[in-house]
């Protein structure tokens, strides 16, 4: 493919300017090293530009520029194979795949997405959002080349972060035996959202500090800045080189496991990054390039705080200040209630996966350092973890995002629920969350932990509920409790509606509206809408969904003969389902019933208010379909 730099004007000194970066195509090859730094210059001024407009994860897709114009000077990702890690470092990417006009729509509804897409762009291997599948999904892919007998490299980059979690090493473990050509580039910046935490990230940090490697590996450098890099050359040098770090260093993990280890290198020296590519890319076997970053390098606010640049809302560019100030959330609520309980009980301990902040236990680790765990990106370690802990008397609570806690379905049921294990979860951004799209979308687990035995799931409507089922989570119920809650803040019911179970908080004779959560606010919305039409619903709120308490239910609908459930989770085993499975049971017939939730499918990303339009699940949309029930039937 031609290089197209239309837009290149001769500097005066001999070097060339690169005007613009929708003059570059993906095909970097022809760029020379000087033109190889310009253009990440511009990239890095081209990301905070626009993330500073549209929010996302800037800290990371800054620290990974450098290696994003390496990997694209020696690969061609229309053919070989780039599978990101996560994802969430792909904005460069995305800008040199014809991308960089589509970044001023980064993650808003209808604009490109946040993380890779191949139904955006053919060079997007791999769909990505949850951490630490990348190598699998790349030796998957040298595989499937092998075995069709085809020609193209394949490359997995990942973050020092996701390999803390357990999948990351099944596909070490069988990538480094496969014997399969693949690169593995291992972005090494300390940090995950927070700081780096485990073994592993030990081990990385002394690979990175043994002096006396250092010291040798400067003089390595030298030498080979004067030599001539032929690729025999090279390879006779770097056996001297590994001979040498055997003596000096224990050997890395990553040559135990039968990769060809290069590295620790700056991740931030574009030339030598590329070089290393062009060598590892002849080497023919497994290869793990470790590269050494620093997370929001060239930006100082995101320098300084990779936590708060890794994914950011709008921000001015200047101060780094955030354009709207921060509102009160759910998280920050369960954070302050979690530090009460634990300040009256020292059997109270919390768990995250690498979630601290997000999940809002800053505070909490802080005050109870000594009773709270990061113990990575490992959903299921926490989750057995926690079983542990209350086994032997300990009150654990995992706090984790819905849709990464699908990675411990079988933690819960062989762990916790098949010895009855008291072990709360506090299921954070359940329902639809908006901006990252349909990788975060907490949707499935009403479903899933419905099927766990002996089960409670609790759904706060408020900050007074969340903070009442806490309390309830801990000293009223027994065995595994999940409670979740949405993304963000309150809407307008703010609300304590007392027991657990159902409650009514609306009477009338028409129509009988069930919902829960945060979607009790449309639902609100949809019966005042009827009600100017002269329609009267009953709303059953459900504080409980797991397991369901129908009696209220089953009065309403006697009453009514017309239900709707709106729930923003997936249509199987949905609430909506069991309660009509209930209602059958109950020997009750409606005259008519709709149940609107998500149905099959993948909701995509935008605001949580498009995504409830395009669902059919705001307050108008719900209204219509409210109507749509009244009038089916005779009463
Ligand atoms: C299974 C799963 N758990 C948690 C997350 C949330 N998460 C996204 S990025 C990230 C940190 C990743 O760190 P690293 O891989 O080192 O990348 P960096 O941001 O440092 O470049 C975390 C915890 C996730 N995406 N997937
Ligand atoms: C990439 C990733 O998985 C996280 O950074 C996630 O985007 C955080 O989401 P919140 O913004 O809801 O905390
Ligand atoms: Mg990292």
């Amino acid at each position: 493919m031609a290089l197209a730099i239309s837009g290149r004007k001769d500097s005066g000194t001999g070097g060339v300017t690169i005007l613009s970066l929708d003059e570059l195509s993906d095909d970097l090859s022809a760029l020379s090293d000087s033109e190889a730094a310009e253009v990440c210059t511009l990239l890095r001024a081209r990301l905070i530009d626009t993330v500073s407009r549209t929010g996302g994860h800037l800290a990371s897709s800054l620290g990974a520029v450098e290696i994003i114009v390496a990997i694209h000077r020696v690969f061609n990702t229309g053919v070989d194979r780039l599978v990101f890690d996560v994802g969430h470092q792909c904005y460069a990417h995305k800008i040199l795949t014809g991308r960089n006009a589509a970044m001023e729509t980064l993650r808003s509804f209808g604009g490109i997405a946040g993380f890779p897409k191949p139904s955006e762009s053919a060079c997007d291997a791999f769909i990505a959002g949850h951490a630490s599948n990348s190598v699998s999904v790349a030796v998957g892919m040298a595989r499937a080349r092998t075995l069709q007998k085809k020609n193209y490299q394949v490359l997995a980059l990942i973050g020092d972060g996701a390999l803390s979690g357990g999948l990351a090493y099944e596909g070490l473990s069988d990538a480094g035996n496969s014997g399969e050509p693949l690169i593995v580039i291992l972005n090494d910046n300390g940090m995950s959202i927070t700081k780096s935490v485990g073994g592993v990230a030990e081990h990385l940090a002394h690979q990175r500090l043994k002096p006396q490697y250092l010291r040798f590996k400067k003089g390595y450098r030298k030498a080979m800045n004067v030599l001539p890099l032929g690729g025999h050359i090279y390879r006779v040098t770097h056996k001297i080189k590994t001979a040498v770090k055997e003596t000096l260093l224990p050997c890395s993990l990553f040559e135990d496991m039968g990769f060809t280890y290069l590295g620790p290198v700056d991740g931030h020296d574009v030339k030598g990054l590329t070089r290393l590519l062009r060598y590892a890319k002849d080497l023919q076997g497994p290869v793990l390039l470790h590269v050494r970053t620093v997370k929001g390098k060239g930006y100082i606010h995101a320098e300084r705080n990779p936590d708060r640049f890794h994914g950011v809302g709008r921000f001015c560019v200047e101060t780094g200040q955030p354009i709207q100030p921060p509102q009160r959330n759910f998280s920050a609520v369960f954070g302050e209630t979690l530090c009460m309980l634990a300040e009256q009980d020292d059997r109270i301990c919390a768990i995250t996966a690498a979630m601290q902040g997000g999940t809002g236990l800053d505070r909490f680790a802080q005050r109870f350092s000594e009773r709270f765990f990061d113990v990575g990106i490992a959903e299921g370690h926490a989750t057995a973890m926690a079983a542990g802990m209350a086994k032997q008397g300990m009150r654990p609570v995992f706090a984790v995002y819905s849709s990464f806690l699908q990675r411990a379905y079988d933690m819960l049921i062989h762990d916790v629920a098949l010895q009855k294990l008291h072990v709360v979860l506090a299921v954070d951004r359940a329902g639809l969350v908006g901006e990252d799209g349909e990788t975060h979308h907490g949707v499935f687990d009403a479903a899933f932990l419905d099927t766990v035995p002996g089960m409670t799931v609790l759904c706060p409507s408020s900050f007074a509920e969340l903070r009442r089922m806490i309390r309830q989570a801990f000293y009223e119920l027994d065995g595994p409790v999940a409670i979740r809650y949405a993304r963000g803040g309150e809407g307008e019911y703010r609300e304590d509606s007392g027991p657990m179970g159902s409650v009514c908080l609306r009477s009338g004779d028409d129509l009988t509206l069930v919902s829960y959560g945060m979607m009790i606010n449309p639902v609100l919305e949809c019966a005042r809408r009827l009600e100017e039409e002269g329609i009267q619903s009953d709303i059953v709120k459900l504080n409980t969904i797991t397991p369901l308490e129908m009696e209220p239910i089953l009065r309403s609908v006697r009453k009514t003969g017309r239900l709707l459930v709106a729930e923003d989770v997936i249509e199987a085993n949905c609430v909506g389902q069991r309660i009509a499975a209930a209602i059958l049971q109950a020997g009750i017939s409606l005259r008519s019933m709709e149940l609107v939730n998500l149905g099959r499918r993948f909701v995509t990303h935008g605001t949580v208010p498009q995504l409830q339009k395009l669902c059919g699940l705001d307050g108008m949309s719900l209204r219509e379909k409210a109507k749509e029930v009244c009038s089916r039937g005779e009463r």
